[in-house]
């Protein structure tokens, strides 16, 4: 049987500013984060499984790329626990809004490396993670390949 690879593709709105960045990019911003999740595997050949001819079924790819990135990033702000910034972040949280404090410089590179963990992660043993794209603008974007990252 054939190895295939499907994707699915989402959108989340999150704020960030990359501290000491030496451009505009250094200030709170927001980008409409378009997120594309390949994945490898091959077709159920078992005609008596409901997922007959899938690789996974979209929906459940789905609920694991919600529930691990969308769900937690969209109408966030996200920021780099390991500047000054941890202090503008308390402040808007003790103001009830939603933060995310990462252990990274929050570049769209720095977020495929952490997507692509928190997806492995949740995958079934037969299904591998074969790439990730995130587009920041229409004209930017980072990927992230398993083949690149042994
Ligand atoms: N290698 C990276 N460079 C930059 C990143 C990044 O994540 N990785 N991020 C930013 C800013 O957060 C923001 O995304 C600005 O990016 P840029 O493409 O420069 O946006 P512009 O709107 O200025 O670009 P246009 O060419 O006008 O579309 C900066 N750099
Ligand atoms: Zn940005």
């Amino acid at each position: 049987m054939s190895t295939i690879r499907i994707t699915k593709q989402f959108n989340f709105e999150t704020g960030h500013a990359l501290y000491g960045y030496d451009g505009k990019c250094k200030n709170v911003h927001g980008h409409s984060y378009k997120l594309s999740v390949t994945v490898s595997g091959k077709p159920i050949k078992d005609n008596t499984n409901v997922k007959f001819g899938m690789v996974i079924d979209f929906g459940d790819l789905k609920k694991i790329v919600n529930e691990e990135i969308v769900d937690i990033f969209d109408h966030a702000t996200v920021f780099n626990k390991n500047t000054p910034h941890v202090e503008l972040a308390k402040e808007l949280q003790a103001r009830d809004h939603h933060v995310i404090l990462v252990d990274y410089q929050p570049t769209s590179e720095m977020m495929v490396i952490d997507f692509a963990e928190k997806i492995k992660n949740r995958l079934p043993e037969n299904i591998k993670l074969y790439s990730i794209k995130l587009q920041e603008t229409d004209s930017s974007f980072a990927e992230w390949f398993a083949s690149e990252n042994k």
